[in-house]
């Protein structure tokens, strides 16, 4: 499904990300950790379209992603929630949903009302069914990722880019975002890579870890595998993962 080979992308002299290469398969939730400022998101932007890499290549379902722009690859399969919330605020959960079902994979071929019909499925799976006409200015942290999440959804992804969408969650609330995102995978079959500083939020619900270290990759593996790791102890200097 997702192949990345070799990317590399620098700002001016920093290597922000180093010759990163892995794969996602269909139906796998990957973490990826590392320290602050080790270069996840600008991963997370050279896979989706916000960054050219300056090397290698990133390939979804086989198509090269080279040099498209970001709506192409959401078309292509891959869709995306920030570590900011981007959602718009002065409109409502139903109107920022349906531009997602519009922007996104069948968007052209749908008319509006379809495009509601589908934003009502995912604002139901948020569980958002009760404030689909509020606006989302008004809606708590939480319901406003669960507005990303449902928004990134209607645009019918196989993978979807989770950044840090623990973040701002209180305890039960990171419980219900992380069993929501195993829910997904499960019920639309949707691969999910997934940022997290909260290690509760991730280490019962992935498959695998990927942990970047300076733009390197430095470990890709089970949660066991990646808690035994030396180097990934060493990068987070000492503090246990
Ligand atoms: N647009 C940019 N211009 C210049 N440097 C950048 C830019 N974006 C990121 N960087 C630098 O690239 C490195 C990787 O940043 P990035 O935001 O990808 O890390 P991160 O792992 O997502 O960090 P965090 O966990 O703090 O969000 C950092 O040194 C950062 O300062």
């Amino acid at each position: 499904m997702l192949e990345v080979a070799d990317v590399t992308k620098q700002f001016g002299n920093l290597t922000a990300v180093d010759e990163v290469s892995f794969e996602i398969g269909s139906g796998e939730i990957v973490g990826l950790l590392g320290p602050n400022g080790a270069g996840k998101t600008t991963l997370f932007n050279c896979v989706n379209g916000v960054y050219t890499p300056d090397g290698g290549e990133v390939r979804m379902n086989g198509v090269s992603l080279s040099d498209k722009p970001v709506n192409e690859i959401c078309k292509l399969g891959i869709g995306r929630s920030f570590q900011i919330v981007r959602t718009f605020n002065n409109t409502t959960v139903l109107d920022n949903v349906t531009t997602g079902a519009l922007f996104g994979r069948d968007g052209e071929s749908m008319s509006r009302t379809q495009a509601r019909e589908e934003a009502y499925e995912y604002i139901e799976f948020v569980g958002l069914e009760e404030e689909a006409n509020t606006l989302t200015k008004n809606l708590t942290i939480a319901n406003r990722r669960n507005v990303e999440l449902a928004r990134a959804l209607a645009t019918d992804p196989d993978l979807i880019l989770l950044d840090e969408v623990a973040s701002g969650l209180n305890p039960a609330e990171i419980g219900e975002m992380s069993d929501k995102i195993v829910q997904l995978r499960d019920e639309y079959d949707v691969s999910v890579f997934w940022i997290e500083h909260i290690m509760e939020a991730i280490m019962s619900n992935v498959d695998r870890i990927i942990v970047l270290h300076h733009g390197a990759k430095i470990a890709d593996g089970t949660v066991e595998e990646i808690k035994a790791n030396d180097e990934v102890s060493a990068a987070y200097f000492g503090e246990e993962v």
